[in-house]
């Protein structure tokens, strides 16, 4: 079950607005070891929750690829979502109203300002592994950015230094999904829920590719209707729905969009200077989203960067499901 760590403080958020207070969900796995020297962080990306064992199953867990015997595994669910920490569905403690749409925006940077003062509350001095995919990497960068000397290995999935223009717009595209769905400016259990299902269904346009389809959603026979691909982006779309809020989906969206790390630090490669971590990026080679490209500049730009490409034909969901891949990239790098 996961932990709530309350900060009963005003958090000032980078736009200059406040959290009258914090409320953090996180999920322990394993047992922090006297000297403190066997912290793993993951971050998660952008629907996931605290629990990596839930997600990344068959990475995360006792005599898994990071073994909860021997590390202390902490993962938080970012604010924004609705897996238990602060978002658009809680109350104002002012108004004892639900924030809804008064929910201020929030960066990457503000996450990761929760994820500090949570580590600052486990009394965590250092990270021996930080490891994010996809928005969880872009977190990951973020942190090590500010606290160069705290994060000693990094691991980036999938990842990239500042969102790109075809990742905005792709986001831009599913909350314009959303707001189409008239029911989202209401206060209400499921609000939204329609235009959530369309956007998670442009998402896994991104997240997969023609050759996923091509292997998976192939048609049997010749029809004129009622095609595979046809019901599985509507199944994906309401499989999200189930589990999802599509106000607080709208909320993260906007996140990702704020990620640039070269925001009043010069540019990205400045920033990325500042990483003293030794760090692995991992790249899909099919990953439509996050190309390889910025891969390979991360690995470029960070000191002690080094690149690994995996083939899948997933595209960029590949980081979560190419558990095996992942886990042979990680012993080759590290004595995990
Ligand atoms: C609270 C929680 O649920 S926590 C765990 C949730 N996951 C997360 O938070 C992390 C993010 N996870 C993800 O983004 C995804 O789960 C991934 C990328 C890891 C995997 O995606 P999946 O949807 O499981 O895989 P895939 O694209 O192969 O789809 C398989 C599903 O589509 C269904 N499906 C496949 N083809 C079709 C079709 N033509 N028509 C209808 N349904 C179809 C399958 O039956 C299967 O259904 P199931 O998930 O109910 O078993
Ligand atoms: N499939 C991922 C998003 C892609 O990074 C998720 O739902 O969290």
């Amino acid at each position: 079950m996961p932990e709530i760590f309350k900060h009963n403080k005003p958090f000032q958020l980078e736009n200059g607005e406040f959290l009258q207070e914090l409320e953090v969900s996180y999920t322990t796995l394993g047992k922090l070891n006297q000297e403190k020297s066997n912290v793993i962080w993951v971050c998660h990306a952008l629907t996931a929750n605290a629990n990596p064992e839930d997600w990344w199953k068959g990475l995360i867990g006792k005599g898994k690829g990071i073994d909860t015997e021997k590390y202390f595994v902490v993962c938080a669910n970012i604010i924004g979502s609705c897996y238990g920490s602060i978002n658009p569905k809680s109350i104002h403690p002012e108004t004892g109203e639900v924030y809804g749409l008064n929910f201020p925006l929030f960066s990457i940077r503000d996450i990761t300002k929760s994820l500090e003062l949570l580590s600052g509350a486990l009394e965590i001095e250092q990270i021996q592994f930080l490891i994010g995919g996809s928005m969880g990497g872009m977190q990951a960068i973020e942190w090590a950015i500010q606290k160069p000397d705290k994060i000693k290995n990094l691991v980036l999935l999938a990842t990239n230094a500042r969102h790109s223009s075809w990742g905005i717009a792709l986001n831009e595209t599913q909350r314009m999904a959303i707001e189409a769905d008239s029911t989202f400016y209401e206060n209400k259990e499921n609000a939204g829920k329609k235009g959530l299902e369309a956007a998670r269904a442009i998402a896994l346009l991104s997240y997969r590719n023609y050759n996923t389809y091509r292997s998976t959603q192939i048609d049997l026979e010749h029809t004129a209707d009622q095609y595979r691909a046809s019901s599985y982006q509507k199944y994906q779309g309401e499989k999200l729905s189930k589990r999802f809020d599509a106000k607080c989906y709208w909320y993260l969206s906007k996140a990702m969009d704020s990620h640039n790390v070269g925001r009043n630090r010069g540019d990205c490669e400045k920033a990325l200077a500042k990483i003293q971590a030794e760090t692995l990026v991992i790249g899909i080679q099919s990953d439509l989203l996050f190309p390889v490209e910025e891969q390979e500049f991360l690995a470029q730009s960070i000191s002690k960067g080094k690149l690994e490409v995996i083939d899948s034909i997933y595209g960029h969901d590949g980081f979560l499901i190419e558990v095996e891949k992942i886990k042979s990239v990680l012993q080759k790098h590290f004595k995990l």
